[in-house]
């Protein structure tokens, strides 16, 4: 029997023939953990004793963050997910701080024969550490690689906006609150804080403050989403975890922990912590949340409830998947919609030349318009 064969498909993640996840990275083991801060902590001016404290929450917990594993399950999930929508097309992980480190993963891609890698970073956000360091990390990971001059990198747009990633939250903090007592009971969107000048050097110079823009965004929709279903419950705070600079510097307040203690004093005695801004349960979220922050509420009387991250949920794998699609698409020319439910979200795919400018003075960075 002759099938009359139709006119085969373009692949949805063409011209890409391969997907970089990017990571920070984390130790696995003790080893580990000191080689991992002296990279991360390299010429940041963090105090020597705030050092310690980060080493011993590592220490505590084997030496190991969870943070590669989980990030290999996001590999394992993005690759399945291609796969069923008839894309095989290799995924792999590449980090900032610990191996697999973005040069060796770049070396492998440049020597299985690749030319054109889509980047996801697996920081949803806009800021210097979450978006443009990693691209200048990808620039220098491009530079110490023979053989990779050729290759092009591009990456999808901040992703926080994605329908999924504000639904999957929503639907955690609804199942935390169950039927508490909304007169007594609050919710706090959780992120990690940044110093105050990286905040106001993120996004391209005509929306800067980006970084906490984008939070204020996602809280708000996902506080509609639950206001919907408790009106009663005051509309969700920001606040923040894991300062690190010196205490002369300004960065993004209130602390997490401080502001618990501050709803104590208004009678509140129970508090449901949203981290958006992680993707997944890392060691900020298992030592400042899960450990600081349950200890500061229990201290004066206040229950933490802390929700789970959006991790590799189902629905947000495929919502990934469908932006770097939309990304491919965009690649090949044509006009795409931004993916968002956020009213009026600012999220090119392609940086501005000065997007969230570097306080460390000019770096080369891919993905970006030079
Ligand atoms: C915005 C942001 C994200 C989210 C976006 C993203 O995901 O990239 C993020 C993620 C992470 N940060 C992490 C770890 C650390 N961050 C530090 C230090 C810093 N983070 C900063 C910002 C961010 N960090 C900043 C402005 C500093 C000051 C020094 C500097 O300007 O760079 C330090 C030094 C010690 C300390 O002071 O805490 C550590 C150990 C881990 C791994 C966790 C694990 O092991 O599970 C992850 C995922
Ligand atoms: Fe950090």
């Amino acid at each position: 029997m002759v099938i009359s064969s139709p006119v085969a498909p373009v692949p949805a993640l063409a011209p890409y023939d391969g997907v970089l996840l990017v990571s920070f990275g984390g130790p696995e083991g003790h080893d580990e953990v000191m080689p991992f801060l002296e990279r991360v902590t390299a010429g940041r001016g963090i105090p020597a004793e705030r050092l310690e404290e980060v080493a011993s929450h590592y220490h505590r917990r084997g030496g190991i963050s969870p943070i590669n594993a989980q990030n290999r399950a996001l590999v394992d999930a993005l690759a399945a997910e291609l796969a069923t929508a008839g894309e095989p097309i290799p995924v792999r992980l590449g980090n900032r701080n610990s191996p697999p480190f973005l040069a060796d993963t770049i070396q492998e891609f440049v020597a299985a024969g690749h030319k054109r890698l889509l980047a996801v970073l697996t920081s949803a956000y806009s800021s210097y550490s979450s978006c443009r360091q990693y691209r200048e990390n990808l620039a220098e990971a491009v530079s110490v690689v023979a053989g990779a001059d050729d290759l092009v990198i591009d990456k999808i747009a901040p992703w926080h906006g994605l329908p999924a990633f504000v639904e999957i939250t929503a639907g955690h903090v609804l199942a935390a609150l169950a039927d508490r007592p909304p007169h007594t009971t609050r919710v706090l969107g959780v992120t990690h804080s940044i110093p105050q000048a990286m905040n106001d050097a993120s996004g391209p110079p005509s929306v800067r403050g980006l970084y906490l823009d984008q939070h204020e965004r996602v809280l708000a929709a996902v506080g509609d989403r639950v206001r919907a279903r408790h009106p009663e419950i005051p509309a969700p705070e920001l606040v923040y975890c894991s300062r690190s600079g010196p205490p002369s510097q300004p960065w993004l307040e209130p602390d997490v922990s401080d502001r618990l203690r501050g709803l104590a004093q208004e009678g509140v005695r129970c508090v449901v912590l949203a981290p958006i801004g992680f993707v997944s349960d890392h060691m900020e979220v298992v030592s400042d949340l899960d450990t600081d922050a349950v200890a500061a509420g229990e201290a004066v009387g206040v229950e933490v409830i802390r929700v789970p991250t959006v991790g590799t949920d189902p629905r947000l794998v495929r919502d990934l998947v469908a932006l770097m699609a939309d990304r491919a698409a965009q690649a090949r020319g044509l006009e795409v919609p931004a993916r968002t439910i956020l009213a009026g979200d600012q999220r090119p795919a392609e940086c501005d030349a000065d997007c969230c400018a570097s306080l460390r003075g000019p770096r080369p960075a891919l993905c970006g318009v030079s």
